[in-house]
Order: structure tokens, then C-alpha cells, then sequence
């Protein structure tokens, strides 16, 4: 199976064109304002309608509310909902049933115990993604180009479909994938030319180093 790759923080025509291009699988939007890489619902629109088809659109929260989520939908329509906050199963299941739109969950992992929340997810998400656990008191839970241990992951049977993700580049991605035994990786920081700014080189390098 090739392994699905996925350009998170797209918020230019430049890096959404290049992800395209270069064959990612999905694309993330941001949908959380502390963040860099944010957009709001009109832009991802705007930005999606550029292609027709293609990759599945990704929308990341952070501990949203239905009303945030909605405005989201309302603006761009979303293939996944990333959840990348403190969110516990049932609100997961409950954003799955009232949107009626698949959910992928962020677990933060840098021990052996951070894997206890999966028997607990698997029955309500459609997809984890593992991630490095953010810096104790960062302002972004997510997107610090932080890696964690990939051994942990490796022989791990997983009860959903999974991205790898934490401070991937097109340097380390292959290793990451092997050592993990990751059947797709998600990247932000690492395609970046500066924080918040997709370098279209970057990411061309990184789904051929990923898919290579
Ligand atoms: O990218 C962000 O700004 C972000 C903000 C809040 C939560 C998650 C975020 N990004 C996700 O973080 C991981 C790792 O990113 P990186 O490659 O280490 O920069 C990835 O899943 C992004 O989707």
C-alpha cells in the first residue's frame, strides 16, 4: 500500500497547488485561530474551490464548539475532522453524529501510557493521528516540528487507519516511516519556509521522499 501523505496548514494558493501537484492525499486547513497557519472558513473555500476533486480537505480544531465547526462547514466542505485538542471520546462521538462527517483523533505521545486513550477512541473516530505531546504551557498543541520516539509505534496494532506526525521532514521522513511502520505521516512545520509560510519545493521533496 503506498503511504498516504498529508500537507497540513495550507493557507496559499502556492502550497495548495504544489500539494496537489506533487500527489498529497489530504490537505489540512486550520481552523484555530492562535495559530499561524490559520484560515477561516472563507479562505479554505476559497483556496479548495481552486481544485475540483483531489485530495480529501482536512479541517484541524482545537477543543472546537459546534458552532465553530459548523461555520467551517459552512465555508468549505470537509472530508475529515482532525480533533487536536483535550477532546474526550464521547465528544468525538458526538461531533461524528451531529456533522455526519468522519473524525480523525490527535493523540500526543512521548511514553508507553499516552497509548492508553486508543481502545477508548477506536470505537467513535475513523482514523489517529500520533503526535509529539506539545511543550508543557506552548501557545499550539500541535504543529512545533517536534518528533517523538517513532519506536514506540512500531509493531503496534492500531484498530484504525493512523498518520504519523511531530517534526517530519523530507530529510527523515522515510526513516520515520520504516521505523514506525507508519502507513501515512502528516506534516506542517516541515514544508515550511518560514513558520506559517509553505515552501512548494518543500513539499514537492517531501511526498517523494515519503512515497519514494
Ligand atoms: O499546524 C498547526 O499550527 C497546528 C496547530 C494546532 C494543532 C495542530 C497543528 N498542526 C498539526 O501538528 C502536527 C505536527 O506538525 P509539525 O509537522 O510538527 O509542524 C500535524 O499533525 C499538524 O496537522
Amino acid at each position: 500500500m503506498p503511504v498516504e501523505v498529508k500537507i497540513c496548514g495550507i493557507r496559499s494558493a502556492e502550497g495548495l497547488d504544489a500539494a496537489i501537484d506533487a500527489g498529497a492525499d489530504l490537505i489540512g486547513f486550520v481552523f484555530f485561530p492562535p495559530s499561524p497557519r490559520a484560515v477561516t472558513p472563507a479562505e479554505a473555500g476559497a483556496l479548495s474551490a481552486r481544485h475540483a476533486g483531489g485530495p480529501v480537505r482536512v479541517g484541524l480544531f482545537v477543543d472546537p464548539t459546534d458552532d465553530e465547526i459548523a461555520a467551517a462547514l459552512a465555508g468549505v466542505s470537509l472530508g475529515l475532522i482532525q480533533l487536536h485538542g483535550e477532546e474526550t471520546p464521547d465528544r468525538a462521538a458526538a461531533i461524528r453524529a451531529r456533522f455526519g462527517v468522519p473524525v480523525m483523533k490527535a493523540l500526543g505521545i512521548a511514553e508507553e501510557a499516552d497509548f492508553a486513550s486508543v481502545a477508548a477512541f477506536a470505537p467513535v473516530v475513523d482514523r489517529f493521528l500520533f503526535d509529539a505531546r506539545p511543550p508543557p504551557g506552548g501557545p499550539l498543541p500541535g504543529g512545533n516540528a517536534q518528533p517523538f520516539e517513532w519506536r514506540l509505534m512500531a509493531g503496534r496494532a492500531i484498530p484504525r487507519p493512523w498518520l504519523l506526525a511531530g517534526g517530519l521532514t523530507a530529510g527523515n521522513v522515510a526513516e520515520a516511516i520504516r521505523t514506525a511502520g507508519a502507513p501515512g505521516v502528516d506534516v506542517s512545520s516541515g514544508v515550511e519556509r518560514t513558520r506559517g509560510v509553505k515552501d512548494p519545493a518543500l513539499i514537492r521533496a517531501f511526498v517523494a521522499a515519503a512515497k519514494g
